[in-house]
């Protein structure tokens, strides 16, 4: 097969194939930006294979980076794109089922792509647009197939995080995984606790975004996987069946409103919501975010009306909590809440008319423990709408409680 008009972000990279063919190397695009390519896919990095060791690459161009050199990967710089390019290499040894205990550089592009993980990334592009494709990987394209390279428990010793992988891109293309790949994820599942869990919440969260994720999520309960990530407990697989069949034919937006749809999915107290957040390494601001949207989503499940005071509490989660409110209520009206949100007097503290230094410098409230107490009570007063947010109006009322409270 041979693509007739390259997309733009390979004709870029181009003349740096003829500068390594040139001197005498081999050169291909590899991976990812092939495959997306030949779904009509946007590309995110071009990737570069070559015959040349990672010293000859650095002969040939001015500007590189060893963004991984013991591995065989040189960044080149050129016209303010970056191409990573490694030299074709095997790989030996895995005893943390992670990485490789060591890589040895070849010549030959066959020995590079068999150690790669699914047929659909191990394709390879020649710079005039021919297709190397040494595993069907192209078949496994049309007929939407995640199948591995070979044997796919070798592929999964080599690096478990392929299992989780595997499920995200059935999730992300809406490919299913055939069925030796998938019995081997079965059987090899608990290798998963070798891996880092910030790479895991990577895949995972791909997953959940995925146009597929239901599919992806019933796949994560199957397959066993679950079982080896953190915080959900073994004997969890009917939550996450849920989870899947509710979503099935539906769409997560975005990260928080997933992990907050998972984290109820699983029924969690807010307390142990916050324990599972830290346990995958979500970053502060993001679990805040998931926490304020389930405060909300727990709140609404406890009562039936929502007060003024709670909608200005949930603030800017609030998309993310109707979000999984309509996933789980079908007759859920989010744009009620929406429409009570923006007609809030205010949406934030710093729109209050009045803040703790003018506060001071009109002499009304003295500097102190008190004047945080003073400042919150107007927020509250204004968000309820007891109170009007305007300056004359916020000034009195601070001086009566300035004098209530001596
Ligand atoms: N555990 C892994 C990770 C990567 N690869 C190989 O390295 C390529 C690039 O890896 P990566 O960028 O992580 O994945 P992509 O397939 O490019 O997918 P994405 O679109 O998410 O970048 C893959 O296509 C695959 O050939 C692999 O074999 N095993
Ligand atoms: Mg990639």
């Amino acid at each position: 097969m041979k693509i007739a008009n390259l997309p733009q972000e390979f004709t870029a990279a181009l003349p740096i194939l003829e500068t390594i063919t040139t001197a005498g190397f081999e050169a291909y695009f590899v991976g990812g930006s092939v495959r997306d390519m030949l779904l009509g896919k946007a590309i995110h990095d071009v990737d570069i294979a070559t015959s040349a060791y990672p010293s000859e690459i650095k002969a040939l161009f001015n500007k590189t980076v060893d963004t991984g050199i013991e591995h065989g990967t040189v960044m080149i710089l050129d016209h303010g794109n970056g191409y990573e390019t490694t030299t074709f290499r095997t790989e030996t040894g895995y005893t943390d089922f992670r990485r490789p205990d060591s890589v040895n550089f070849v010549r030959d592009l066959a020995e590079d792509l068999k150690r790669r993980d699914f047929t659909i990334n191990a394709l390879a592009m020649r710079a005039d647009g021919e297709i190397v494709d040494l595993f069907n990987g192209l078949e496994d394209l049309d007929n939407h197939i995640i199948r591995a390279v070979g044997d796919p428990v070798e592929r999964f010793h080599e690096d478990a995080l392929r299992m989780m992988r595997a499920l995200r891109f059935s999730a992300q293309l809406g490919f299913v995984i055939e069925d030796t790949t998938n019995t081997a994820m079965q059987a090899e599942a608990h290798l998963l606790v070798n891996i880092a869990v910030e790479r895991i919440n990577v895949e995972l969260s791909k997953l959940m975004l995925g146009k597929a994720a239901g599919e992806g999520l019933l796949g994560f309960a199957q397959s066993g996987l679950f079982n080896y990530v953190p915080n959900i407990d073994m004997g969890r697989e009917l939550d996450i069946v849920a989870a899947g069949l509710k979503l099935q034919g539906q769409t997560l937006s975005d990260d928080a409103t997933a992990w907050t749809y998972l984290i109820d999915q699983l029924g969690l107290s807010e307390g142990d919501a916050a324990g599972f957040l830290k346990a995958w390494k979500h970053s502060n601001d993001f679990s805040k975010q998931v926490k304020t949207a389930y405060h909300f989503i727990q709140l609404y499940r406890q009562q039936t009306t929502i007060t003024a005071w709670e909608l200005y509490q949930v603030g800017t989660a609030l998309p993310i909590a109707i979000a999984v409110l309509k996933l789980n209520f079908s007759s859920f009206d989010g744009d009620k809440y929406l429409t009570a949100y923006h007609s809030l007097a205010i949406t934030n503290k710093r729109q209050l008319a009045i803040d703790g230094q003018q506060l001071i410098a009109t002499g009304v409230v003295k500097p102190g423990p008190k004047m945080g107490k003073i400042l919150a009570d107007i927020e509250h007063a204004v968000v309820i709408g007891k109170l009007k947010n305007h300056l004359s109006d916020l000034l009195a009322y601070a001086e009566m409680l300035q004098s209530k409270g001596e």
